[in-house]
């Protein structure tokens, strides 16, 4: 593989001292697009708050390449629907990367923002205050946010939940656009079907990694039933890290070894660094406790 764009060593995320996903270990390829399924509660929308630095680890590290620009979209239940502003007050958001804070928009900006409405097809409503917007249109105006921002890596959290299948049908389209430009993109998802048509790659986590890889040797039934197996079988009163065994055997199917046990972070003391775990790219989030 080429230098990933994202590696994940031992990581583990979580809330209060509790995992909330636990020792995961890989690589995300540069321009690889990666669906990330699992449960309600198995961590998937945790470990997409680890990968933009929101969440600090408790155990292992994430390593983002250098310079590397991300786009992360939340699932639409954490966004502030009441806030008064427009759609293209949403979408200029994009360009704080670019422009600052208080930066001015010049004429390319503005022209920018009126193409990624017209790609999102909501030429037209600039002007609307977000709160008249339906789920999906939201959606619309969140992607065009995302167009604009012109990220490398591109962090998508359930971005087709309650939404009719024309939207999903151009959400879909934009997301292999962005592909296609070699962007990097993971995309949290349930629809199973539409993961085996538009995504190459799937990670499927239960709190860990149950299986990741090309999608269609990884969205095998025996995966999925792990994937509930695991899920039922947690407690969140268990200990930090119980043996695989226990749930029911290594898993490994990208990247590398899981699992190093060594039960040192329960002093819950996450700090937020920027270490290069061994053979990642520099920059990241670790624990500051480094590889094992
Ligand atoms: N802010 C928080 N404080 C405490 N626990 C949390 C917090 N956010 C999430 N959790 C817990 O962490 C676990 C993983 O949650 P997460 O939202 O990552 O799951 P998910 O896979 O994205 O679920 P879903 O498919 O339902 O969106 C759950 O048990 C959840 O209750």
């Amino acid at each position: 593989m080429t230098q990933p764009v994202l590696a994940f060593r031992d990581l583990t995320l979580g809330y209060d001292r509790h995992p909330a996903v636990h020792h995961l270990t890989g690589d995300v390829a540069r321009g690889s697009l990666t669906a990330v399924v699992g449960p309600n509660g198995s961590g998937k929308s945790t470990l997409m708050k680890g990968i933009v630095g929101v969440l600090a680890p408790l155990g292992g590290q994430v390593g983002v390449a250098p310079g590397t620009r991300i786009a992360y979209l939340a699932q639409q239940s954490e966004i502030d629907r009441t806030f008064p502003a427009r759609v293209i007050d949403l979408v200029r958001l994009g360009l704080w990367g670019k422009r600052g804070l208080l930066g001015r928009y010049d004429a390319a900006d503005h022209a920018n923002c009126r193409k990624a409405l017209q790609a999102v097809g909501l030429d037209g409503f600039q002007d609307r205050p977000l709160d008249t917007l339906s789920g999906g249109q939201l959606q619309r105006a969140l992607f065009a946010r995302v167009l604009v921002q012109d990220a490398d890596l591109i962090l998508l959290d359930e971005p087709f939940n309650a939404i009719d299948v024309n939207t999903v049908a151009d959400l879909v389209a934009l997301i292999r656009l962005w592909h296609g430009e070699k962007r990097t993109i993971l995309v949290v998802a349930h629809d199973l079907d539409l993961v085996r048509r538009h995504f190459p790659e799937t990670l499927i986590l239960s709190r860990r990694k149950v299986a990741w890889g090309p999608t269609l040797d990884v969205l095998i039934p025996e995966n999925l039933a792990r994937a509930r197996n695991f899920d039922e079988a947690w407690s969140d009163d268990a200990p930090w890290c119980e043996p695989d065994h226990v749930h029911g055997g290594p898993d490994h199917v990208h990247g590398g070894p899981d699992h190093g046990h060594s039960h040192d972070h329960h002093d819950g003391h996450a700090r937020h660094e920027h270490p290069r775990p061994a053979g990642a790219p520099a920059h990241g989030h670790g624990s500051g406790r480094g590889g094992r």
